[in-house]
């Protein structure tokens, strides 16, 4: 069976890592409701990441073809409190203090969405790392958020950009933390539908 992959994403970091591991796919950004009554963050970024498939596989339902949809997303937890983007600048200055000197938790949930011969299966899951930052000075923080790179991210960071410099360590997938945990979606996938992977490997690497 032939399917198209569809990552119902706008994050360009999650269409890079699905590039860099050889996968081709199309982009078929979810608006994506992300407010969410309280819950534990596994539970939080399981759901937002549904609803970002469930979006997108509804625009498809009536197109023919077999599709595989990945919607994902990510939050950080810092002492129970669920961390997503910024609102200004302001708020990511409060959030990086917060996060200096302390090792705080990157969560994304990924939901996989199979539409065939008019079926629907959902597989969903979620994917956590430890990441421990340096103190970081509130004038670092400043020039930092002169960059303009936390803005747009969880936790007003970026772990593959300018944000490196403040990373002491990590415990857990790196691919993780910038948002998409490619080693994970695959082994997952590769148990659930192999055969998914069929005719959908730029240079014919993955399985296979
Ligand atoms: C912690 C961290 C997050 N991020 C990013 C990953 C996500 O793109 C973003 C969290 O926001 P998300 O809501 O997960 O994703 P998004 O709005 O960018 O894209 P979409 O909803 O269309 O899928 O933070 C980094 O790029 N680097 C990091 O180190």
């Amino acid at each position: 069976m032939e399917y198209q992959w569809i990552l119902a994403s706008a994050s360009p970091r999650r269409r890079d890592l699905l590039n860099q591991v050889g996968l081709s796919f199309r982009v078929m950004p979810a608006a994506g409701e992300e407010s969410i009554s309280k819950s534990s963050p596994d539970q939080v970024v399981m759901e937002l990441a549904r609803r970002k498939a469930e979006e997108i596989a509804s625009q498809l339902s009536d197109s023919p073809g077999n599709y595989v949809i990945v919607g994902a997303d990510t939050v950080v937890v810092f002492k129970e409190q669920i961390l997503g983007k910024p609102g200004d600048e302001q708020d990511a200055f409060r959030v990086l203090s917060m996060l200096s000197g302390q090792t705080h938790q990157v969560y994304t949930g990924v939901s996989v969405i199979l539409l065939y011969t008019g079926k629907k299966q959902v597989h969903t899951f979620y994917e956590a790392a430890d990441v421990t930052m340096y103190d970081i000075s509130p004038e670092e923080i400043r020039d930092y958020i002169q960059t303009k790179e936390p803005m747009d991210k969880a936790g007003s960071y970026g772990i593959q950009g300018k944000g490196a410099v403040f990373i002491k360590k990590i415990h857990g997938d790196y691919n993780n933390v910038v948002g998409l945990p490619v080693s994970r979606l695959y082994q997952e996938l590769k148990k659930w539908h192999p055969e998914i992977f069929k005719n959908h490997c730029t240079d014919g690497v993955l399985p296979l």
